[in-house]
This record gives C-alpha cells, structure tokens and sequence, in this order.
C-alpha cells in the first residue's frame, strides 16, 4: 500500500540539487562522470551491460547536519548523480513518445528496456512457435537426463509429464528475462508537482537462486521521493516482480530494483529494502530453516541523509 508522510522541508535536499542534476547542468563532477559514462555508451549494440556494481551506500555517510553551510557542500550520491547526469533519455520519454529506441546508458535498465544478462533472453523474446517448442524438446530432453542421473526411471507414470512440466515451470520462474522494463511502466508516470516519500511496502518476491537454481521467496519495501512525477503505484511491485523472476542474488535484485526506479523516475531518492529466505540455506547446506537475509539499497537522498533513511526504515517496519 502506498503511504505518504508530511515532508519537513529542512530534511530534503533542495530541489535545485536534483534539477541541477536531472538537467545535467556541468559541475566539474558531473561532467567527469558524463564523459566517463559516455565513454560506457560506446559499447558495441549487440553488447550489454553487466549488472549494477557500482557501491550504492556513499561511502562517507554522515550523520544529517543542517547548518547552512553543510548544506551547501552536501555530497551528491555517486550512483545517482552518474546515473542521473548519464542518461539523456529516460524510458518515461522513450514510453511516451513513440521515437525509435534510444541507447540510454544505464548499469541497469538496457536500451531497448531488456536487462541484464540478455545475451539469449533476446531469441527468448522473439523466438518463432517452432522456435519456441525446439527450446522446450531441448528442455524436456535435458531433464529426462537430469532424472536418470538421479536413479530415477523417467518413463514410469508419475514422471512421465515431469520433463514438460519442469521445463515449462523453469521458463515462467525466468520470464522476467523477456519482460521489458518499458512496456511494464506503461507510460503511468504522472507530473504531480509532489515531494512527499511513497513507499509500497510488503511486496512478496519470488526469485530463484543462481547458484543453486532454487528459490529464495520473501518481502521487498519500496520507497522514493519524487522530484515532481509519481509513477503508477502498481509499477513498483511489477518492477520488482520482473527482476526477481530471473537467476538473482539477493543484492543484487535489491540493486537492479533501486537502480530501474531511479532510472525511470529520476526522484529525489530511492530506497529497497528486501527480506527473504533461501532454501538453499534451508532445505541443504547450512539448514537453517529461520535464518532470513536482509538486504538494502539506498540511492540520492535516501543514501546522503540519515533522517531520510530512518525516517523510511521505521515507517516499514524495520526500525523497530
Ligand atoms: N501513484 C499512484 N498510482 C496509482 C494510484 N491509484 C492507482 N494508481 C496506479 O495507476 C496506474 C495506472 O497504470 P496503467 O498501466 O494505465 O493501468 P493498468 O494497466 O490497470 O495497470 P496495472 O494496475 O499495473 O495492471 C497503475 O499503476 C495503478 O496502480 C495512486 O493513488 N497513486
Ligand atoms: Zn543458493
């Protein structure tokens, strides 16, 4: 559910630290990062980039202190202000206006919205019928493997169907490779002229272990600050949702989450938090059936102000 707190305007940063981000105006920083990510743009198109591995708390995290002149040297977050300084189109634009796909050099979201790794989830997308039922024989054939392997005999009748079966459900827990950030925007980004923190919390994740290809299943918190546009509150799960359902790891679905937020909505800040268990750490391994990882990742104002931060960890719960 969405919730939205009064704003004591003290706390968040002027609106001019974002604009003048947002517009890219030249500090000798942002132009640094600018050439240095437009150098990153020069990659080949079929090309893609890996994920998100920039550090996404700023290292010199201090305690919020708003004596005028603090103010005035605050420190733009890295990750945000790169991003930010780095992408000339956003998808918001791409979604509204029907221009041929442009490149927008982000670590997370690829310029035809797919995302990392999208080396076969391309053929995955535009796969023909008779393309598609090949990828699904190769499948079921290597799963038939997979049972004798295991001792088992794959022709007796309650496996007989299970090579179709599992196949079919790997491609669903994995469809989020086909799926295209642009397209699950939809274009409901609204120009609300608002600054108060949304925040849709207790979004259930399922995403599946890359190394270990079982799940890990649990909870993800959303908040951000927008500059002036909100997206459609749906969105948020539905981005969470198309990267958890691929081969992840916990920090880096959290990353990727944060990062397309930011990518697409240019706010002031974003923040994930993630709660989930992993059976590989629970049916095997270590067995430890109540263990719980938490992970998190905090970009533009939620990563430079404490207050931002805890004013968004005890509003989900995570305070306590
Ligand atoms: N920010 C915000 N968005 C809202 C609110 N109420 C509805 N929405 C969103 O408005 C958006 C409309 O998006 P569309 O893609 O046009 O509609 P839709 O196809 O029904 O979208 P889905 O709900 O994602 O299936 C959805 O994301 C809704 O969640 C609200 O109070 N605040
Ligand atoms: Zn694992």
């Amino acid at each position: 559910m969405a919730q939205e707190t009064t704003r004591d305007d003290s706390d968040s940063p002027s609106g001019s630290f974002v604009s003048s981000i947002a517009n890219g105006t030249n500090t000798k920083k942002e132009k640094k990062n600018k050439d240095k990510s437009s150098k990153k743009r020069a990659l080949s198109s079929g090309e893609r980039r890996s994920s998100v591995s920039k550090p996404a708390r700023d290292p010199s995290d201090k305690p919020s202190d708003d004596s005028p002149s603090k103010k005035k040297k605050r420190k733009t977050s890295s990750t945000a202000a790169a991003i930010a300084a780095a992408v000339p189109s956003t998808i918001t634009e791409e979604a509204s206006s029907s221009t041929s796909v442009t490149r927008s050099p982000s670590p997370v979201i690829d310029f035809d919205g797919l995302s990392r790794p999208s080396r076969g989830t391309r053929e995955r997308l535009e796969e023909t019928e008779a393309q598609k039922q090949e990828r699904l024989d190769k499948m079921k054939g290597a799963v038939r493997t997979l049972l004798e392997c295991l001792g088992e005999d794959p022709d007796r009748e309650g496996l007989l169907a299970t090579p179709e079966r599992y196949a079919k459900a790997m491609l669903f827990l994995t469809k989020g490779y086909q799926e295209n950030v642009r397209d699950i925007v939809n274009g409901a980004i609204f120009q609300e002229g608002h600054n108060e923190m949304v925040i849709v919390k207790d979004i259930e994740v399922f995403s599946m272990c890359e190394h270990h290809l079982v799940p890990f299943t649990g909870k993800m918190h959303i908040g951000y600050i927008p500059s002036n546009a909100v997206i459609g509150i749906s969105k948020l799960p539905r981005i969470a949702e198309l990267f958890a359902r691929r081969l992840q790891i916990q920090e880096r679905l959290t990353k990727e989450v944060a990062n397309a937020i930011m990518e697409i909505l240019k706010p002031q800040g974003v923040a994930v938090v993630m709660e989930s268990s992993h059976l590989c750490m629970v049916m095997r391994g270590v067995e430890k059936t109540t263990s719980s990882t938490i992970t998190s990742c905090v970009l533009g104002c939620f990563e430079s102000r404490e207050k931002t931060r805890s004013e968004f960890l005890s509003l989900i719960g995570v305070n306590r």
